[in-house]
């Protein structure tokens, strides 16, 4: 879609200043964040209160010292008015150093706690929320805009409420003196009205989407530099330089727009307010002359002061006004995390207290990932505790979708999943994931050392637990080579297998009742598999194991075996049962065992 800055865009048009949505965004961000910090903000408010003070006064002293002046009056009088004009600038030298420091200090405060509370809102959400959202797109939120928001609110809003104060404080005098000429000059004000309402509506809108743009390149970004090693071997350079160079240039283009619509505010007030002064000189010169009026040049000079003092930061207030539409904008984005709400939460009253060794059971379970897509429909399976359950099928046949229901790291749609008595809704979510260990295909390497990365499952182990472990895993030769050397990001310098060999140890270490085993050993060797198989035979002992694989080599000696096709069981049994049985399995078996001779 083509965006116009200066023309009519029909998703710009007929939107207030602040919309709804910004009302209550501003409204969240203030009870969350600066409400409790109400006597901090009335210094700051106090102490810009006196730097407007200072600027009357200032106007005061001018028009006293000007009449002296004029007047020919006493030098005294006037050494008393430089006097006093300096220790006014002294006393707004000390709060324009003390106001920025506070604000900054409670701004960075409040989006620390921001931060706090994004990441803390993000540990809670549904997995699907992070299979809907890009790592960049939450990154940009949490990092980039969060610090903007702190820029924003620390230091330009304090300016603008000085500005706003100094306006209306020296306005308030100005009125006060000379109340005929400032209507006067009051006639600059339905151009700046019209002139902010004309942009602010562009500028929402294009920041809305340069917010997008930003995003889409950090995840391009993002994609690109993860899959490097895809990029190189395929050739596409080029393709990916094009791809990013393409939003980069967009970016620029969004942002000489936002720049094009906020440039056009000074200008107009510039030019408004050469208006007001050439309005307040030739009204003012003629008053001053005419019998009729008691104002003398000495008020005229001041009043013209005063003037330039409300017009500054008038501009100023403009500008503010045109940065805010584009906070308006990071605010909701920022705001929009904190409105998610994570659907697989505890109920009230979660137990803690369910047999985790007991049968696990899919009754007539119904599940997709899209409600119009079922995978599972009335899905029957039992899992008997303390024995070793396989599940085999073809890719795409709802495996791995078994076991991540079991956790509930998705909700199902129908039936029940039953630990025990226990539908598995009815147990802390946190208890019940304790009581998995998992080896799955997706490991989570962090770049630490192997020893952390082993540990990082269950911090409070022993040197010895770990070691025992590792040695369990084969991965203890490994830990003695590398030291204390990060694994790069995501494990970078790690094979396949050893990746795999450090999710063993994770398994090993925590030795929770149930041991989920997705794709454990598929990519070792097989010596090191048939060493390991031999390990986690003795950490499934009395644990409820459930294995999933395509080698059916490792589910030999399960006890019992499905069969998923297309997300139904199609064969139950052992392997010397389903053999027998001369279908599916029987056939799959056949196929691997012709495949190794
Ligand atoms: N997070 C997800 N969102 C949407 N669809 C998904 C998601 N995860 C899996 N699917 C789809 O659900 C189906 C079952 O996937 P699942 O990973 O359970 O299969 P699997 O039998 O374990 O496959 P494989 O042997 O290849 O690992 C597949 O069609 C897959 O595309």
């Amino acid at each position: 879609m083509k965006l116009r800055i200066f023309g009519k865009s029909s998703e710009s048009d007929g939107k207030p200043f602040f919309t709804a949505q910004d009302r209550e965004n501003i409204a969240w961000f203030w009870n969350a964040y600066l409400k409790k910090r109400t006597v901090w903000l009335l210094l700051v408010l106090g102490l810009i209160l006196v730097q407007g003070l200072v600027y009357q006064q200032f106007l005061r002293l001018t028009e006293s010292g000007l009449r002296v002046i004029f007047d020919q009056g006493a030098v005294r009088d006037l050494y008393k008015v430089c006097g006093l004009v300096f220790a006014l600038f002294f006393v707004r030298g000390i709060t324009s150093y003390v106001v920025p420091r506070t604000s900054t200090w409670l701004a960075s405060g409040a989006v620390m706690e921001l931060r706090r509370d994004l990441i803390e809102k993000l540990l809670v959400l549904d997995l699907s929320y992070f299979e809907r959202s890009s790592p960049a797109d939450i990154i940009l939120r949490v990092v980039t805009q969060a610090q903007q928001l702190s820029r924003f609110v620390g230091q330009v809003t304090i300016n603008a409420v000085r500005d706003a104060v100094m306006v209306i404080i020296v306005s308030g005098y100005l009125i006060y003196k000379a109340p005929l000429l400032f209507l006067t000059a009051l006639i600059i004000a339905p151009v700046i009205l019209f002139t902010l309402q004309f942009v602010s509506r562009r500028i929402k809108h294009v920041q809305r989407t340069a917010e997008a743009a930003l995003g889409a390149y950090m995840n391009t970004l993002e994609e690109t530099v993860n899959g490097m090693r895809t990029v190189k071997i395929s050739n596409q350079e080029e393709f990916e330089e094009a791809r990013l160079q393409a939003t980069n240039e967009k970016i620029r283009s969004l942002q000489v727009r936002v720049q094009a619509a906020q440039a056009i505010v000074l200008p107009a007030i510039d030019f408004a307010s050469a208006f007001a002064y050439a309005m307040v000189i030739g009204f003012g010169g003629y008053m001053a002359i005419s019998p009729h009026h008691d104002i003398d040049g000495a008020a005229i000079i001041t009043f013209m002061l005063g003037l330039v003092m409300v017009f500054d930061p008038l501009r100023a207030l403009a500008k503010f006004f045109t940065q805010l539409q584009q906070q308006l904008v990071q605010l909701d984005s920022v705001h929009s995390i904190m409105r998610q709400e994570p659907s697989i939460v505890d109920v009230p009253d979660a137990t803690d207290d369910f047999d985790a060794a007991a049968d696990i059971r899919l009754e007539k379970v119904t599940f997709g990932y899209s409600a119009d897509q079922p995978l599972f429909k009335d899905l029957d399976l039992t899992f008997d505790g303390g024995k070793r359950t396989a599940i085999v099928g073809a890719t795409g046949s709802g495996k791995t979708t078994v076991l991540s229901l079991l956790g509930r790291l998705y909700d199902i749609q129908g039936g029940a999943v039953m630990i025990g008595d226990h539908n598995v809704r009815d147990i802390r979510i946190a208890t019940l994931r304790k009581s998995f260990s998992v080896v799955a295909q997706d490991i989570v390497i962090f770049n630490a050392s192997i020893w952390e990365n082993i540990k990082y499952v269950r911090p409070q182990s022993t040197d010895e637990e770990i070691w025992a472990a590792a040695e369990a895993a084969e991965i203890a030769g490994l830990i003695r080579d590398r030291g204390n050397t990060p694994l790069g990001p995501k494990g970078a310098q790690l094979s396949g297998g050893q990746k795999q060999r450090i999710a063993i140890a994770r398994a090993f270490l925590r030795s929770a009742p149930i041991l989920l085993l997705d794709e454990a050993t598929s990519a070792l060797d097989q010596r090191t598999e048939e060493r390991i198989k031999g390990a986690l035979n003795r950490l499934s002992e009395g644990k409820t194991t459930i294995i999933v694989a395509h080698r059916l080599s490792s589910v030999i000696d399960a006890d019992k075996i499905y069969v998923l096709d297309q997300g139904r069981v199609v064969e139950t049994g052992t392997h010397a049962e389903l053999l027998a049985l001369g279908g599916l399995y029987a056939g799959m078996y056949t196929t691997q065992k012709e495949g190794y001779r």
